[in-house]
């Protein structure tokens, strides 16, 4: 495979080389640490997973990462150059896509008119002929090109997932935020979603994941970081942070735990 940065406004990044780099990220919420003192990196090409109890800092350290929060302490740097202190559309605009758990496409807008807004909004300027062809080129890549004038909210849940995917990928992203993307999917379903998401690597896009689901895990990410009480427990691949009892002991104390 040949993994080439595809998007944002920075220079692209060659293979092998950071996309993502945290420096000691911290966030408190008053007396509350969750997240203190992450430094992890991400490499071009990588499927990196973060993985962890509930409530040990996740969906933080994405809100982090994407800008949504500004941290207490520490810095950020993408494609090589300082974010920490740039808001969420400027990191967008330099590289880094998110698709939302929680936040919904326009539910009265087609599939294909969702993507080609998210395609107009990653490219400041762009003409709306080209976003349209752009939406298309992205429906075709997710599977979603059957569906194209169907109403959002009229979407199955996996395919709700790939026009969630579709939109992330219409900013034209270097790095691409998942948050659970396969919750609530059925098994055959999360192996279809899986392979969407090999298929965003293999076209250049560094993933980022959180997910609960450890088969999951163990079949996508290249690399693991896990987290406890907001901090980084282990990192490595699967079977290394797996065979670590620090991290089989933040599950339940189980190895049966990981296996959940
Ligand atoms: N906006 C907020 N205000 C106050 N506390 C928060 C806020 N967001 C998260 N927390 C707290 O920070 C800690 C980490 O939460 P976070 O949602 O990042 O964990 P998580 O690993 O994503 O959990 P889960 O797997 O259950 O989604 C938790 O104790 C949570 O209650």
């Amino acid at each position: 495979m040949t993994a080439t940065a595809t998007g944002g406004t920075l220079s692209p990044a060659p293979q092998g080389v950071e996309v993502l780099r945290a420096e000691g990220l911290s966030k408190r919420f008053g007396g509350l640490k969750a997240v203190q003192d992450v430094s992890f990196t991400h490499k071009q090409g990588e499927i990196l997973a973060v993985i962890g109890p509930n409530g040990a800092g996740k969906t933080t350290l994405l809100n982090l990462l994407s800008g949504v929060y500004r941290p207490s302490a520490g810095r950020l740097h993408l494609m090589g150059h300082d974010v920490t202190d740039q808001p969420m559309e400027a990191r967008c605009h330099a590289g880094l896509g998110r698709a939302f758990q929680i936040v919904r496409p326009f539910p009265e807008m087609t599939v294909h008119e969702n993507v080609t807004v998210g395609a107009l909004f990653g490219k400041p300027g762009q003409r709306l002929p080209e976003a349209r062809e752009r939406a298309w080129a992205l429906l075709e890549r997710t599977g979603m090109t059957a569906h194209a004038d169907k109403a959002a909210h009229e979407l199955t849940l996996l395919q709700d997932k790939r026009l969630e995917v579709a939109r992330a990928l219409a900013t034209n992203p270097s790095v691409l935020l998942l948050d659970e993307v396969m919750a609530g999917l059925r098994p055959g379903e999360a192996q279809e979603a899986v392979a969407l998401v090999r298929g965003v690597r293999e076209s250049g896009v560094s993933v980022l994941f959180i997910e609960h689901i450890m088969p999951v895990v163990r079949d996508l990410a290249d690399r693991v970081v896990v987290m406890d009480q907001g901090q980084v427990l282990a990192q490595g691949t699967y079977r290394e942070v797996t065979a670590d009892p620090r991290v089989v002991s933040a599950y339940l104390g189980t190895e049966e735990g990981l296996q959940a």
